[in-house]
Order: C-alpha cells, then sequence, then structure tokens
C-alpha cells in the first residue's frame, strides 16, 4: 500500500504546524519522519492515520483519495510511546481485541483467532508471556506486545510515534534492531516519527526530515549524511565542527579531520584539550590558535598519532571539509 501526501496544511490558529507537505511513500517502505520537537511530525502522521483532518490537501492510499474516511476505514495500525495496552486484559486478550471488535459477519472464529494470536506472539518472540498482565511486563516487551496487537487486524499501514521513546538506551537498540528485521519479513508499509537521528539512520530505508512544517530533504541514510541539502540536514543528522578560517566558515565532522604532531602545509595549530578512548574510536577536543571555540575530532584508536598525543600539548590538524549542496 503506498501512500501519497499531497500540499498537506495543517495550522493551529494561528500557528502553521505543517506547510505544503508533498510526499510519496513507497509500498513497503519503512520510513521515518525525522526532526526536532514540535517540527511537525506527530501532526503529519495523525494525519495520514485521519486522527487529524488538515486544512487543505490530501491523502491517497493506493491511488484511492482517503482524506474524507474516518480513522475506522484507513485499515492502519498504531503504535504510540504511550500506548497503554488494557491493563485488566491478558496479553492473549489485548492482541486478540481487535479481531474479536470486528462485526460478526467478519468476525473470524475463536479458534482462528486462536491460532492468529499465537503466530503474532511467536512473531514478536513473546509467546510464553500469553497469560501475563501488561503490569507484570518489562517496557520493551510491552511495546512488542502493542505492535503484535496492531498487527492482528492486518492494517495496510503500520504508524509509529516514538514507539520506544520511553525506553532505556540499550532496550531501544535491542528493539529497533528486532523491527527493522520483522519489517524485512512482512514489508507493511510503515511510517515512524522520531528526532532521534541514530534511530531513524538505523531502521528506515528513507529519512524525511523536518523542520518548522516543512520537508528540508528526503533521501536514504547514506544519501543524507553523504550529501545533505542544507545545513540543518548536515546539523541534524550528526555532530559537526565549525571553524573560521579569515571570514570564511568550514564545516566538517568529527572523523574528517586528520591530525599530525608536527607543523605542516595546510594544518592549523590547536591545543589538544582532551583526549577520551571510548572503545573502537578515541575523541580529541581540540582548540584551535586564536579561537573560542572547540572542535571535536574522532580518530580510530590505532591511529598512528594517538601513540604520541598529549593533553595540554600543540597538534595540528587539516579538515577535510564536507560539501553542502544548496
Ligand atoms: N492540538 C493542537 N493544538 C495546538 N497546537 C498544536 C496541537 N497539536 C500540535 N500543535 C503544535 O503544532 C506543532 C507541531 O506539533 P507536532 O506534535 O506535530 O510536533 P512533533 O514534531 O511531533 O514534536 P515532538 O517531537 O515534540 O512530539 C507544535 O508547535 C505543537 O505545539
Amino acid at each position: 500500500m503506498s501512500i501519497t501526501i499531497q500540499n498537506v496544511t495543517k495550522s493551529f490558529g494561528n500557528f502553521k504546524a505543517l506547510n505544503n507537505i508533498n510526499l510519496k511513500i513507497n509500498s513497503g517502505e519503512l520510513v521515518a519522519l525525522l526532526g526536532p520537537s514540535g517540527c511537525g511530525k506527530t501532526s503529519l502522521l495523525r494525519i495520514i492515520a485521519g486522527l487529524e483532518k488538515p486544512d487543505e490537501g490530501n491523502i491517497i492510499f493506493h491511488g484511492e483519495d482517503v482524506s474524507g474516511h474516518d480513522v475506522r476505514d484507513r485499515n492502519v495500525g498504531f503504535v504510540f510511546q504511550h500506548y497503554a495496552l488494557f491493563r485488566h486484559m491478558t496479553v492473549f486478550d489485548n492482541v486478540a481485541f481487535g479481531l474479536r471488535m470486528k462485526p460478526r459477519a467478519v468476525r473470524p472464529s475463536e479458534q482462528v483467532i486462536k491460532e492468529k494470536v499465537q503466530y503474532l506472539l511467536q512473531m514478536v518472540q513473546l509467546d510464553w508471556l500469553g497469560d501475563r498482565y501488561p503490569e507484570q511486563l518489562s517496557g520493551g516487551q510491552r511495546q512488542r506486545i502493542a505492535l503484535a496487537r496492531a498487527l492482528a487486524v492486518e492494517p495496510k499501514v503500520l504508524l509509529l510515534d516514538e514507539p520506544f521513546g520511553a525506553l532505556d538506551a540499550k532496550v531501544r537498540k535491542e528493539l529497533r534492531r528486532w523491527l527493522a528485521r520483522l519489517h524485512d519479513e512482512i514489508h507493511l508499509t510503515s511510517v515512524f516519527v522520531t528526532h532521534d537521528q541514530e534511530e531513524a539512520m538505523e531502521v528506515s530505508d528513507r529519512i524525511v526530515v523536518m523542520n518548522k512544517g516543512v520537508i528540508e530533504q528526503v533521501g536514504s541514510p547514506a544519501e543524507l549524511y553523504d550529501r545533505p541539502a542544507n545545513g540543518f540536514v548536515y546539523h541534524f543528522l550528526g555532530d559537526s565542527n565549525q571553524f573560521k578560517v579569515g571570514d570564511k566558515e568550514i564545516l566538517f565532522r568529527p572523523h574528517e579531520v586528520d591530525l599530525a604532531l608536527t607543523a605542516q602545509p595546510d594544518y592549523f595549530e590547536a591545543e589538544t584539550l582532551d583526549i577520551r578512548p571510548l572503545g573502537a574510536i578515541t575523541r580529541i577536543s581540540i582548540r584551535p590558535e586564536g579561537q573560542q571555540d572547540i572542535l571535536e575530532v574522532e580518530l580510530t584508536k590505532d591511529t598512528g598519532v594517538l601513540q604520541t598525543l598529549q593533553r595540554g600539548k600543540t597538534v595540528y590538524f587539516k579538515p577535510k571539509p564536507h560539501q553542502i549542496a544548496g
């Protein structure tokens, strides 16, 4: 099921939360809406779902304009960050809920429901938890059950709003890898809201970078990282340094620098402020001669210069600046 978003605009009072959004999401794609708080990600997701009406514009599911359709008729599954499971129901009953609520004419038999719920619980790898109640689960398990519940009614589109936002960093990482693998298996058209660039890069086929109600750029994680359309995308997609050379500012990422212990042509002098081994990489903070701003440099831990580099000592650096289009 492809999704086309056409000229969508939405205001709350005088505030334009979405300004003429156009986007095509291909069938089976996993797309992240990425941007800072308040940029309009959730509003766009709610408009796709039919939970919110745009002031202008259309939502088209696989060639059919669903703009006038109610949320119930759009066949979308949701997982929200705080989308609580029903507390008084077991895990099994939570997942079965949507199927049991179907109109009698299309409702599957209890036997079919049972098989389906078992299958879904296996898919989220929690089939041994069917008899438990939500409060007896960890946060990560609850989110997986919420996903199984969303998938039970065989939605055509899956919408996830910061589904792992409330979890600790390690569980979050595990769950997003698991989600990416699951998506590889079932290929359900999915849209996923996050403000975390690492999450977006790790999970999605394409990323939509949003800012202040508009789309800044759409592309694969590698495209956005290597060829950002503007400074906003560049800064949002990873750590960056700004360095003044004369009256020009150059931008580069921490790994886009060479360090040397002796003066070389095209290298700038700096003071070594800090050296932090972080596992596979070592992060070095340096302050260029005559400047206030501190620059971050990242080298792989076996880089030769690290053998002799010392805090407080002079170092020479050569940025490999990034080209930003536009
Ligand atoms: N129901 C509403 N009434 C008034 N303003 C709203 C409403 N919903 C959203 N907004 C405003 O619209 C803007 C976009 O909100 P939205 O929730 O879409 O942003 P977001 O990118 O999802 O942000 P976050 O990451 O913080 O959830 C925000 O400035 C928000 O305050």
